[in-house]
């Protein structure tokens, strides 16, 4: 060191000192340093002096050295400032620079401050990261000495309260920032932390100064002295509105996920075997396994040995495949029973777009599943018998009509119509009929295979599918065993019933175009076995198709015949026996079919009947045969009824009566001169209406007659109540009536008991002298038949009116035995 011209004292304080001293020209040049200078800097004078002084500054810092000699020269103040030196070794050492202006030249202590502003800089990064903390996580310090009662506030907790950072409160006015529902809480938290240390942690409400409502967690800690006693409460305010309100959010969504009907779980997608982390209360009622339950554990355990495998691996798919799924899937309660499920599964992704749970929605819809299946059952079979109805036969026809043909075997449809069953039900009631459809229903299983279908096709028809036949005859057992079956008395409430059953048969390889032609052809056949006695079946063939073709264009004939008025009406006389007078004619249709000619009404009324066509043709019959009536009256050869045969279906037709008063009306025929012949059937199929119909005629005026008499099975306690006025005992008991002493005792007792009963009695069919002498003695009254007079038209009729040939005496035509 080379000491400049010691000064005494001053000189010795230069050189011992620790500040640093430094004299510089205006130029920045060093002139003079201390030892202290030297030390700290590891330059020697030598190596400084005449050197500008920026050469031991960091070069950030030129700017100051440059700036505080501009303002020395200047002849102006510089205050003392900070700049960062570097040693020889280039370690920073930070001075505090006081510099003062001398006579050209300039005189600068520097004090070494490098400790101090590494403090500083330590605490200001402290005070910085505070200062983030509180600002990013809302969280502000605070404490209260308790022997000053005062709180201190951080510049945070100022800003969650809306003041000024710097604010400090009293204690009451902090106290006063908090709601009216939390003040007290504080109150006691803060008391309870000052005199016992309690510590406490709580979330309350503050309204900040600008009234905004803030939900704070507020937690406070006791600070003790070394004796133990608390001299401080301190701890944080963290502004928590914002998380409360996620939390508030959540609560709702657990809450509205917990109350859900609907089942809900929720499986993580991170383990290869989808583990069930949670499942809400429903999950747990409808499958009936609490949460530890099914915790960790994957899915597969709701299914069992009726869980479609095709459901399953839909599901597996698309969880692979990470979307969404709908499915209904069988699956099983806890104790075993079986539920459907409806399932909807959903991938959850996380922020980044990966799936990390899978949530499943669920509903049982078993219930729905059933009513359904009900609805579905109902629609397809028959209420009463539960067997198939005619929806599911003409599906499973179509099936079998296909397996048939792809493996060449035979398909047999029987139509079985039971005999008879109308009466049953009618005269005993619907509850038996009902007994009776469900007993033959139940013997139709029993003798069939569980692959054949038997349906009720109607009311007493029934139709079995006997698919899989590997020969045509083998459909004749079946048959057999079916006849036999349904033939065995039926037992009803102690009372034994007999019923048999018709049946048709029609067989296909499966080739047929419609299979439903089936059924038709069966059903022919089956009227085929009817008309052959009943109790037996009758296979479909081309002929009785021939015969079916052969209806269907007569029924169209029948249609012209109508529109073009192809009838006439024949009229046979119909005789008193002892004075030989024609008492009256039976109107007889005719038809004259311009290419077919005479079509007999035999022929053709059946047909009419089956197809309504009837209706219209008796209107005709009976408008024309009244108004004929009405002429023949007025001729003047007494009193002639005109009988008129009615259809079944006309009479049973709401409205016949006013048609019958009508057609008397316009024709303007006394009522007494007009007979409606109806047979047994007609009256048997519906007793208690015909009852009532007929009384009506009566009341009309109108005379009925019982025709064919002899050949149904009225009970004759039903006849005595029949309002009618004559029997006409059937022809077939005329043909034999000499030889045969049966169908004489028949006449014989119908006679006697028409008599008892004031009914007239009519013989039909009487074709010659001697049944016509045999009859009379046997007190017959009235005669029909060839021997009289054939049918004939009208204007025959007209003569034969003027000129009737004479009948010879009864006595006189006697055979002579
Ligand atoms: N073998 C034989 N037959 C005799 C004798 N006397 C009369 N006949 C025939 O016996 C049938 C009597 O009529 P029915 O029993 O009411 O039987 C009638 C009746 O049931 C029905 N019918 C005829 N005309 C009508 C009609 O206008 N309306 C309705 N609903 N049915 C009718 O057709 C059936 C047959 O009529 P038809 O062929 O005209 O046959 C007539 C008649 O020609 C005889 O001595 N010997």
């Amino acid at each position: 060191m080379t000491p400049a011209a010691p000064h005494g004292q001053l000189d010795q304080f230069f050189l011992l000192s620790h500040d640093l001293f430094c004299c510089i020209d205006l130029d920045g040049r060093m002139l003079q340093v201390n030892p202290a200078f030297e030390n700290l800097l590891g330059y020697t004078a030598d190596e400084l002096l005449g050197k500008k002084a920026v050469k031991v500054i960091d070069k950030r810092d030129h700017a100051l050295i440059e700036a505080m000699l501009a303002r020395l020269v200047a002849g102006l103040e510089v205050a003392t400032f900070e700049v960062r030196a570097r040693s020889v070794a280039r370690s920073l050492h930070w001075l505090e620079v006081d510099p003062s202006r001398g006579d050209g030249v300039v005189y600068v202590v520097a004090r070494v401050v490098t400790e101090r502003k590494r403090v500083e800089e330590q605490l200001w990064r402290t005070q910085q990261l505070f200062e983030i903390v509180g600002e990013t996580a809302l969280i502000g310090g605070w404490y209260v000495d308790l022997d000053e009662g005062r709180p201190i506030w951080s510049d945070e907790v100022c800003r969650i309260h809306g003041v000024t950072p710097g604010y400090q409160p009293s204690y009451e006015d902090a106290v006063g920032f908090y709601a009216p529902a939390s003040k007290p809480r504080i109150k006691a938290c803060f008391v309870a932390c000052c005199e016992q240390g309690i510590d406490f942690d709580e979330a309350l409400e503050i309204i900040t100064r600008d009234h905004q409502t803030l939900c704070v967690r507020v937690i406070g800690k006791a600070v003790r002295d070394g004796d133990g006693n608390v001299i401080r409460v301190q701890g944080s305010t963290q502004d928590i509105t914002a998380s409360k309100a996620t939390e508030r959010q959540l609560q709702l969504l657990e809450r509205s996920v917990e109350s859900s009907t609907n089942g809900m779980l929720i499986v993580e997608a991170g383990h290869a075997d989808l583990p069930i982390v949670y499942v809400n209360t429903a999950f747990e009622r409808i499958t009936g396994y609490t949460r530890q339950e099914v915790r960790g554990r994957n899915c597969r355990f709701l299914q069992g040995e009726d869980t479609d495998p095709r459901t399953v691996k839909q599901l597996r798919q698309a969880i692979v495949a990470e979307s969404e799924v709908h499915v209904v899937i069988r699956n099983y309660r806890r104790g075993g029973a079986p539920f459907w499920n409806d399932l909807y599964i959903s991938p959850v992704r996380d922020e980044a777009g990966q799936v990390t749970h899978f949530i499943g929605v669920q509903n049982d819809i078993s219930e729905q599943r059933e009513y359904q299946a009900q609805l579905a059952y109902n629609a397809s079979h028959d209420a009463l018998t539960g067997l198939p109805n005619r929806m599911l036969l003409t599906q499973r026809l179509e099936q079998g009509c296909m397996l048939a043909r792809r493996y060449q075997r035979h398909l047999a449809v029987l139509f079985v119509d039971l005999d008879d069953f109308k009466p049953i039900n009618d005269t005993l009631g619907h509850e038996v009929g009902d007994f009776i459809l469900v007993e033959v229903a139940k013997r139709l299983e029993e003798e069939l295979r569980p692959w054949d279908t038997i349906a009720r096709f109607g009311g007493d028809e029934f139709v079995v599918l006997l698919p899989d036949l590997a020969h045509e005859n083998d459909v004749i057992q079946v048959v057999e065993r079916i006849l036999n079956r349904l033939a065995t008395p039926y037992w009803q409430r102690g009372s034994e019933l007999r019923i048999t059953a018709s049946i048709g048969v029609a067989m296909s390889d499966g080739t047929i175009s419609d299979p439903v032609q089936l059924i038709q052809q069966a059903d022919l056949a089956m009227y085929k076995a009817k008309r052959r006695g009943r109790n037996t079946c009758q296979w479909y063939t081309e002929d009785l198709n021939r015969k079916v073709s052969e209806r269907v264009s007569l029924r169209n004939a029948l249609q012209q015949a109508i529109e073009q008025e192809q009838f006439e009406l024949y009229f046979q006389p119909q005789m008193h026996g002892l004075s030989g007078r024609v008492i009256g004619v039976e109107a007889l249709i005719r038809w004259h079919h311009p290419e077919r000619g005479f079509i007999p009404p035999g022929d053709f009324i059946g047909l009419a009947e089956d197809t309504g066509q009837i209706i219209p043709v008796s209107d005709w019959v009976l408008a024309t045969a009244c108004r004929v009536a009405k002429q023949l009256n007025a001729l003047g050869h007494g009193p002639i009824t005109m009988a008129v045969n009615v259809s079944p279906m006309h009479f049973q037709r709401p409205g016949f009566l006013k048609a019958i008063e009508q057609v008397l009306e316009e024709s303007g025929l006394a009522p007494h001169l007009l007979e409606l012949e109806l047979t047994e059937g007609v009256l048997m199929d519906s007793a208690e209406q015909a009852i009532q119909a007929l009384q009506g005629l009566r009341q009309l005026g109108v005379h009925v007659a019982l025709d064919d008499f002899g050949t149904g099975f009225s009970s004759l306690s039903y006849l005595k109540r029949l309002p009618i006025n004559r029997i006409k005992i059937d022809r077939s008991f005329v043909r034999d009536v000499i030889t045969d002493r049966h169908d004489a005792a028949i006449i014989d007792g119908v006679v006697a008991m028409a008599g008892k009963m004031g009914l007239e009695v009519l013989v039909e069919g009487v074709e010659t002298a001697e049944q016509f002498g045999y009859l009379a003695q046997r007190r017959c009254d009235y005669f029909q038949g060839y021997y009289f007079a054939r049918p004939m038209p009208l204007s025959d009729l007209r003569a034969f009116l003027a000129s009737p040939p004479a009948i010879a005496a009864p006595e006189a035509l006697m055979p002579s035995s």
